[in-house]
């Protein structure tokens, strides 16, 4: 196949990356391998990378001094992140056994494992890192569902998947490594009329101005390009996707920053994040929207 190749030691199909930039995204995925991310899913199975939301259950925490503690407050973060992606399906609206589900930027497909346990639906992701995909269908043929979910390498822009294939789709902490007009033209394509875009997401508040010292620090410290709120807004109508619901999650979110820097989880990015929900430059959103 044309500007493609195959890698070895793999068994995931793997197209050349679209831009320099999506070349380096990969490779940061290929190589992440964080504690934070890894042992929050070796909780229960469920792996992760979006944060968490939701008030700490400090009677499940118990005391600093038990020798469980951190064990404790692993779980108690991982419980919040679930929470996240559960709100993220609550807004999906009735999904069916034989409906497919799209998750654009699916990481390790905890998300996807969860909207099949919930729906009996297909879920079908994409991701620019091999190491994701690879860990994703793994994940899914232990869990016995391999195939309901199915995850590839490949651009959230340019999808493999047919024009009105799917009754949901989402993105989940992912929006900010790409374009918002390619990307909403993308679902808007792959959506069924009537079906429903989600996605939870960090945009910088245009109130504040313009993004701040916090949120520079979050861009650089994942390589990404966060949006402003504006922006997604007027992206998703531009693509036939109107706005249902909004809501603020940053006050849900905060108790979980702060509960994380105090672990032994930290990887340095607490205090931008808790900066800058704090002096309002940042936000933490759910944005749901129906395809017209
Ligand atoms: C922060 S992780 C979020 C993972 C997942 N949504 C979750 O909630 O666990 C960001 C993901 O976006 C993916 N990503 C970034 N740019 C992408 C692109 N252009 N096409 C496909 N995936 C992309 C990365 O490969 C990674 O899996
Ligand atoms: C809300 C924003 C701006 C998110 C940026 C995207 C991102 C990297 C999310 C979390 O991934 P992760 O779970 O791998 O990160 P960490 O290792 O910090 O838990
Ligand atoms: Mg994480």
């Amino acid at each position: 196949m044309p500007n493609s190749e195959l890698t070895t030691g793999t068994s995931v199909f793997i197209p050349a990356p679209a831009s320099p930039y999506q070349g380096d995204i990969a490779r940061y995925w290929d190589e992440e391998a964080r504690p934070v991310n890894l042992r929050l899913g070796d909780v229960d199975g469920l792996y992760h990378h979006h944060y968490g939301i939701g008030d700490v259950d400090h009677d499940a925490l118990g005391s600093t001094a038990d020798s469980a503690y951190e064990k404790k407050l692993i779980a108690e973060l991982h419980r919040l992140e679930s929470a996240q992606a559960e709100l993220l399906l609550d807004q999906l609206g009735s999904i069916g056994r034989d409906d497919t589900v799209v998750d654009a930027g699916c990481g390790r497909g905890g998300s996807m494992v969860m909207a099949h346990q919930r729906f009996g639906c297909r879920a079908e992701g994409v991701t620019l890192s091999a190491k994701q995909a690879d860990f994703t269908n793994g994940r899914a043929r232990e869990l016995g569902i391999g195939d309901h979910v199915h995850a590839q390498v490949c651009n959230m822009l340019a999808t493999p998947f047919a024009t009105g294939q799917a009754a949901a789709s989402w993105n989940n902490e992912s929006s900010m490594y790409v374009d918002l007009h390619d990307l909403f033209a993308e679902h808007s394509r792959v959506l069924s009329v009537g079906g429903r875009y989600v996605t939870i997401t960090g945009c910088w508040n245009p109130r504040y101005g313009q993004p701040s010292k916090w949120v520079s620090q979050i861009n650089a410290h994942f390589e990404c390009n966060i949006h402003s709120r504006r922006e997604y807004l007027k992206a998703m109508v531009d693509n036939r996707l109107v706005p249902q619901t909004i809501i603020d999650l940053t006050p849900a979110t905060l108790p979980y920053w702060e509960l994380r820097a105090t672990s032994s989880l930290v990887t340095g990015i607490e205090e931008a994040f808790i900066n800058s929900y704090k002096d309002g430059s940042f936000q933490y959103v759910l944005i749901a929207a129906d395809r017209i």
